[in-house]
């Protein structure tokens, strides 16, 4: 399939050929929000249908992404882990019914979300007969990668099920760095198509319509790996503390937060934030060590959304430090 071909995007014709489908899964922070706007951005005529899964209270990614008018349909928070997801279900459904051509279902999960139910989700039901899974792309930040990070199972399950491996963010590490990622991952999933991209830019054509999935490996990994995924503990002991206010933030005392009083195993943190001192609205991301804060114009009324993420965080704590940092 041609990916700037727009097909005959009835439903009947779906149901015909199967509605292609990428889920795009990496761990935290990896860049998989970036990389889907990207291909919103370059997708041209193609007509492509966004679900987004977050894992926590608030869903910023749904609001940092490019406008999408109808076309994207958000699923509701918290993780899709060990089993077939229902809603998972209901919302890929609610796509294929709608009137309208869709030609392509991009499905960006959390990142700490395990890739075999998601996949089970369009291989091993029947949004089989509908859809047609065209690859599992696995987004991996190139700085923070290290194989000890491979200590979060989920981490690792997301690696083996990638069938397209992005090695992102090559901008911020040594050509050396990337060449001993590249190996590392031919060593552990070989036959793997391993690309590298900054700030998610890639030609679509290379990871889109594809059709490099193999949905009988995964039902014949299913049947192997019940077991381990009754057992298997969720979320990887991370947890998300979401923080909201309908006041500003002080600009000095939220920056006193983030350098002192921000627990350091805080790994993840992304945020829609409103100072006080400044009329803007401001996009904050925090992955691993870095942040970085950007500015854009309000689309509603101010307020503070902010979702933290990380092992063994104290919410309560987190709340009073966060409501010190908010103006009187
Ligand atoms: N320097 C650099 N920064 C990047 C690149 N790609 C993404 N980022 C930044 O990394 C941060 C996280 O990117 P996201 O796209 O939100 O990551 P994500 O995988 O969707 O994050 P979660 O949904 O929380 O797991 C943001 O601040 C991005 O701007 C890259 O190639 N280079």
């Amino acid at each position: 399939m041609s990916i700037t071909e727009p097909r005959a995007g009835t439903i009947e014709g779906l149901t015909k050929r199967g509605m292609p489908v990428t889920i795009i899964t990496g761990f935290l922070g990896s860049g998989k929000t970036t990389l889907l706007n990207q291909i919103l951005k370059n997708r041209q005529d193609l007509k492509v249908a966004v679900l987004v899964n977050e894992f926590g209270d608030i869903n910023i990614d749904s609001q940092l992404l490019l406008s999408l008018e109808d076309d994207m349909l958000e699923l509701s928070n918290g993780c899709i882990c060990c089993t077939i997801n229902d809603n998972l279900v209901e919302a890929v459904y609610k796509i294929l019914e709608r009137q309208d051509r869709i030609d392509y279902l991009v499905v960006e999960t959390t990142g700490l979300a395990d890739t075999l139910p998601i996949i089970l989700t369009f291989v091993g039901t029947e949004l089989r007969e509908f859809t047609n899974l065209d690859s599992i792309l696995t987004v991996v930040d190139s700085e923070t990668f290290t194989p000890e990070h491979l200590e979060s199972e989920i981490a690792f399950r997301q690696l083996i099920y990638g069938d397209i491996i992005l090695l992102n963010k090559t901008d911020l590490v040594p050509e050396e760095k990337v060449e001993e990622l590249e190996e590392y991952i031919n060593d552990i999933k070989a036959g793997a198509r391993v690309l590298r991209s900054q700030h998610g830019q890639v030609p679509l054509p290379l990871i889109l319509g594809v059709e490099l999935a193999h949905p009988e490996t995964y039902l014949t990994d299913a049947s192997l790996s019940k077991e381990q995924q009754s057992n298997h503990l969720a979320n990887d002991g991370f947890v998300s503390v979401s923080f909201k206010s309908n006041r500003p933030f002080a600009v000095k005392k939220f920056q006193t937060f983030l350098q002192d009083k921000m627990p350091a195993n805080v790994f993840r943190a992304k945020g829609i934030l409103w100072f006080k001192e400044s009329t803007r609205c401001h996009i904050f991301q925090l992955s691993g060590k870095r942040y970085d804060l950007k500015d854009e114009e309000w689309q509603g009324e101010p307020s503070n959304q902010l979702v933290l993420i990380g092992r063994s965080l104290n919410a309560l704590e987190i709340h009073q430090q966060l409501n010190n940092c908010l103006t009187r």
